[in-house]
């Protein structure tokens, strides 16, 4: 049974989340449409990963509510897609490029489970729809950043998911394969209509995709177009100190940042399939 078309792919309402006495979210609402792309930017610690763990149903709220295609997030692994920040695989990971999109299916509930034949034909076309057949029966740990980050994008898209969850997967992809792979990205939502929730750091190599901007800032937000929120207004209002956004080329650059905010990870990953 499918959902109405108007079941929103992902729903805050009220989310207030603290760890100790830092406000990570506070009356957070939002609401994410079937077909939307939201980008997810602020600094360092600022609650992005926080924000997929919520939608992924593995971090709970001290109050507010969370569904995603209208279900307990939890109970929707199936209608979630999620690429984690990137670990590039250990040279001897005993897998094949096929065998990891594979993991997107098999991942599913029992009742869902596919036979071989078909689970065979729907790898070849993941792994087809991310450009990735020519190293199809490579050991995934001698394929290079950028092929390994289609991979995931192909495990990601394998259940046909209605909500992407996306942690930085540019990172450390060079120019030519960020755009690939954002519009791999982009052409699971224009296609099959996912909503997507992208988090990063560098809004520039998603900005023609992009439709609305969720910005966090110490326990606040601000949510709408990358116009309404990429100013310097709006940015320096919420840092609470002088942060100017110029346009450049087409590009978006943000001067003036306080030091904390600068690139920096942490390794709390988490793998949705636990869930199940
Ligand atoms: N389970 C937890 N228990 C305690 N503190 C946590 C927990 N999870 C996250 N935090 C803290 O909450 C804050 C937000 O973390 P989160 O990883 O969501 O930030 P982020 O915006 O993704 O940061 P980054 O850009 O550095 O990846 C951080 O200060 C982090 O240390």
């Amino acid at each position: 049974m499918s959902p109405a078309p108007t079941t929103p792919a992902a729903r805050l309402d009220g989310a207030t989340l603290s760890f100790g006495d830092r406000r990570i979210f506070d009356g957070l609402d939002l609401t994410v449409e079937p077909g939307e792309f939201l980008a997810v930017l602020g600094p360092n610690g600022s609650g992005k990963t926080t924000l997929l763990r919520t939608l992924l149903g593995l971090q709970h709220l001290d109050a507010g509510t969370v569904t995603v295609d209208g279900h307990a997030p939890g109970r929707a692994s199936a209608r979630t897609g999620y690429i984690p920040q990137q670990r590039p695989f250990a040279p001897y990971t005993p897998l094949r490029a096929r065998d990891l999109v594979g993991l997107g299916l098999d991942g599913t509930r029992l009742g869902l489970r596919v036979k071989r034949r078909e689970h065979a034909r729907r790898v070849d076309e993941l792994l087809e729809r991310v450009g990735a057949t020519s190293y199809a029966d490579a050991p995934v740990g001698a394929l290079s950043g950028g092929e390994q980050q289609r991979l995931r994008v192909a495990q990601a898209l394998a259940t046909r998911p209605r909500l992407l969850l996306c942690d930085e997967p540019l990172l450390s992809l060079d120019l030519k394969h960020q755009q690939a792979v954002a519009e791999l990205i982009d052409r699971q939502r224009t296609d099959q209509g996912s909503a997507v929730v992208f988090v990063t750091h560098e809004i520039n190599p998603i900005l023609d995709h992009v439709d609305r901007v969720l910005y966090l800032v110490g326990g606040r937000f601000r949510l709408g177009t990358p116009d309404e929120v990429l100013r310097t207004d709006v940015l320096s209002d919420m840092y609470g100190s002088r942060v100017e956004v110029i346009e450049t080329g087409g590009r978006l650059v943000v001067v003036g940042l306080p030091d904390a905010t600068t690139h920096h990870h942490h390794d709390h990953q988490a793998d949705p399939g636990e869930e199940d």
